[in-house]
């Protein structure tokens, strides 16, 4: 599996880059940012890897805009990666025709149902196959690997570290949308790409899986911004998953609640710092 370099842009003294590759999983091209701090440019050394899920409508560009992550990343020393939200340009019926399903709202979720099930598989892409690649093309320490997300991508981060104990060794979600089955905007999506089985659904959900999970101990680090108008919508229903986690002796969360933030970049900004510290610690 090989990787073509789109740019590369000195920042903080590493290298904020930009990838593409053909994805087998998704049978398109994919894109995604890819930060290499100093540590590894300056000393040649290995580093631990840091996977970061985006929201709804980002492409791989909103995160490595917007958050200002680099900083933390190069003072830490941690390889950054942050893939698409979907595969793209594949020409499916309606793919383009809402924010919330389709282009760009992959969910992180591998479909059931035609015609999204040949492409839309972007949980194995992201826990597997995108894992293979960085892990053969670039110096990480494959044991070393934390994940964490915004929103559609806060969901993606969980669930993919509930049904795979042991694969990352830190997990934090900024806005997580925390129990999919019980909201719309997861409705929406799982009805779609999954079918009407709603048996099936709780499979993807992470206060589902928060309830049933019983590989090794697991620590969530769940942020949410007091005035996130999805919070008030009841798209996100942290307070679900939280409930879940505390009944279940694997699992352990810190909650942080950030008075007057509301959902958009403003508040990861504010905080990446403090996540990315927060995996830097366990993975280091
Ligand atoms: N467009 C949607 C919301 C989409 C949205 O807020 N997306 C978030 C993640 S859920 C995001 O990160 N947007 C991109 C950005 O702010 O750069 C709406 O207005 O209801």
């Amino acid at each position: 599996m090989s990787v073509k370099l789109i740019s590369s842009n000195k920042c903080f003294e590493g290298e904020q880059r930009i990838y593409s590759h053909f994805s087998n999983v998704l049978g398109c091209e994919m894109k995604f940012g890819l930060f290499m701090p100093p540590a590894v440019l300056e000393d040649n050394i290995t580093c631990p890897v840091l996977y970061y899920l985006s929201g709804l409508t980002c492409t791989h560009e909103n995160f490595i805009h917007k958050s200002g992550m680099q900083q933390y990343a190069s003072k830490y020393g941690l390889i950054v990666v942050n893939p698409d939200t979907s595969p793209r340009n594949l020409n499916i019926p309606g793919e383009d025709d809402s924010y919330d399903f389709g282009t760009g709202a992959g969910f992180y979720i591998n479909a059931k149902k035609e015609p999204w099930a040949k492409n839309y598989q972007m949980f194995s892409y992201v826990t597997d196959e995108l894992v293979q690649l960085i892990n053969q093309n670039f110096p990480v320490v494959p044991t070393k690997k934390g994940i964490f997300g915004h929103s559609m991508g806060g969901h993606g981060a969980l669930i993919c570290a509930l049904k795979n104990p042991g694969l990352y060794q830190s997990i934090s979600a900024f806005a997580p949308i925390a129990n999919p089955v019980e909201c719309p905007w997861g409705q929406k999506a799982f009805k779609g790409y999954l079918g009407d089985d709603q048996e099936l659904w709780k499979e993807w959900d992470a206060t589902y899986l928060a309830t049933k999970y019983s590989g090794n101990p697991l620590e969530l680090f769940i942020d949410q911004g007091c005035d996130d108008n999805f919070l008030k919508e009841k798209q996100l229903l942290p307070e679900n998953l939280l409930q879940a986690a505390a009944c279940n002796d694997h699992l352990q969360t810190i909650y942080k609640e950030r008075v007057g933030y509301d959902h958009s970049y403003y508040y990861i900004a504010s905080y990446v710092g403090e996540h990315i510290a927060y995996h830097a610690k366990l993975l280091n």
